[in-house]
C-alpha cells in the first residue's frame, strides 16, 4: 500500500494567536460556541488566521456489494446503478444539495455493477463489476483494497489541483451498511449488535436475517484491528476503499475533510487506523440516525456540528453542513474587534 505524508495540524504558537483573535471579537467569550472551535480548526488545517474556503467538492463514490444476495437490505443491487444515473441527471438530494451549496460534484464508478456512458460528471474508476459477498469470501483482494486506496487519492489529488481546499465524500452501495457495521464492529471492538442498524429502512425481521448473516460473517473470517487494510479487503466495498484513499491524500495536502454519515465515517475508521492525524483535517457534520453511527463518533471522541435525524449517505449530510464552515470563517475574518469597533470588554 502506498504511503502518505500527513502532518498533525498541532501548531502552539498559531494556535494561541487564533483563540486571541476569535477572544476579540465584539462578543461575550466564547459566545459564538463551536463556531469558534471550528474558525480554530480551519485555522489550524490552513496554517493561518485568514482561512478561507476554496471550491468546496464533493466526491459521491458508488460501488456494489456481493452481500446483497444475502438479502440484507431491503432494495435491490440494482438501484446502485440507476442511482448513478439520477446523480448523472442531476435529480438525486445530492445534486439538490450540492447545487444551493455551489459545490462541484463528481460521481466515482468505484466498481458498480453496470457499465455507463461517458459522462463529464462521472469519473471512471471501476475495479471490477461489485465485491464478492463476505459470507464466503473475503470482499476483495489485499491488492484490490490498496489499488482502491491509490485510485481514491488520485481522484482526491485532482480535485485539489484544480483548487479545492474543502473536500466531501459521499456514496451509493446498496447493501454498504453492511460493510461499514462490521469494519465499525472489528475497529471499534464493539459487540456486531451495537453497529447494525436498518439502514435504508428494515423491518424488524429484516434487521435479525441482517445481524444474523454479519454475525456467521465475522466468525467466517479471522482478521484483526491491528491489520485495517486486510480488515477493508474482507469486509469493505470498492467505495468505501477509494474513500479511504480520498480521505488521507487529501489530508496529505491539508484540505478540510467534511465528514458524513455511517458509511463514510466507517472509511475514515480505516484510515485512523491507518494515519491518526487524519483526524485533524475532520469536521463532523451530522449524526446520522443510523443506529450504530452515534456510537462510532463517539468511539472517535468527536462532536458532530447536526442532528438532522438524516439517513441517506450520498453525502448529504457533508453538504448540508458546508454553511456553517462559512460562517465560521466569515466571522473569524470579518467581525470587528473590540479595539477596532471601539467597545468595551469584559469587566469582572
Ligand atoms: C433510492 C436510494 C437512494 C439512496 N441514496 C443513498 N442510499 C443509501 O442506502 C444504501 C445503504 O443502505 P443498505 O445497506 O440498507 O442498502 C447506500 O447506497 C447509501 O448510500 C440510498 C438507498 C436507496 C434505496
Ligand atoms: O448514515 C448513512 O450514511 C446512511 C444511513 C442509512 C443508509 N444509508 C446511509
Amino acid at each position: 500500500m502506498q504511503t502518505f505524508q500527513i502532518e498533525s495540524t498541532k501548531n502552539e504558537t498559531l494556535q494561541a494567536a487564533l483563540i486571541h483573535k476569535i477572544n476579540q471579537k465584539t462578543k461575550p467569550l466564547g459566545a459564538l460556541g463551536r463556531l469558534e472551535t471550528l474558525a480554530l480548526q480551519l485555522g489550524l488545517i490552513q496554517k493561518t488566521e485568514h482561512p478561507a474556503l476554496q471550491q468546496q467538492t464533493m466526491l459521491v463514490f458508488a460501488g456494489d456489494h456481493g452481500i446483497v444476495a444475502e438479502g440484507v437490505s431491503p432494495y435491490p443491487q440494482a438501484v446502485t446503478a440507476q442511482m448513478v444515473l439520477n446523480f448523472l441527471n442531476g435529480g438525486a438530494a445530492i445534486n439538490v444539495f450540492a447545487r444551493q451549496h455551489d459545490f462541484q460534484l463528481h460521481v466515482v464508478d468505484s466498481g458498480v455493477n453496470a457499465v455507463f456512458e461517458p459522462h463529464p460528471m462521472l469519473i471512471d474508476a471501476k475495479l471490477g463489476m461489485g465485491t464478492l459477498s463476505f459470507l464466503h469470501d473475503p470482499a476483495m483482494t489485499r491488492e484490490e483494497a490498496a489499488q482502491a486506496i491509490a485510485r481514491g487519492a488520485e481522484i482526491a489529488r485532482d480535485a485539489v489541483a484544480e483548487g479545492c481546499n474543502v473536500l466531501a465524500l459521499g456514496e451509493m452501495g446498496i447493501g454498504n451498511t453492511s460493510s461499514a457495521s462490521c469494519l465499525m464492529s472489528v475497529l471499534c471492538s464493539f459487540p456486531l449488535h451495537q453497529c447494525v442498524g436498518r439502514g435504508t429502512g428494515l423491518s424488524d425481521k429484516g434487521l435479525d436475517h441482517k445481524l444474523s448473516v454479519l454475525t456467521n460473517a465475522l466468525q467466517r473470517h479471522h482478521v484483526d484491528a491491528i491489520d485495517p487494510l486486510q480488515v477493508l479487503a474482507v469486509f469493505g466495498g470498492f467505495e468505501i476503499a477509494m474513500m479511504v484513499g480520498a480521505l488521507l491524500a487529501a489530508a496529505e495536502a491539508r484540505v478540510t475533510l467534511l465528514i458524513d454519515g455511517f458509511i463514510a465515517t466507517s472509511a475514515l475508521l480505516v484510515a485512523a487506523k491507518l494515519y491518526p492525524q487524519v483526524l485533524d483535517y475532520c469536521v463532523f457534520a451530522h449524526c446520522s440516525d443510523e443506529s450504530g453511527h452515534g456510537k462510532m463518533l463517539e468511539h472517535l471522541k468527536v462532536q458532530p456540528l447536526l442532528h438532522l435525524s438524516l439517513r441517506l449517505g450520498e453525502g448529504t449530510g457533508a453538504v448540508l453542513a458546508y454553511p456553517l464552515l462559512q460562517s465560521a470563517v466569515a466571522f473569524l475574518n470579518e467581525m470587528a474587534s473590540f479595539e477596532s469597533a471601539g467597545v468595551s470588554g469584559k469587566t469582572q
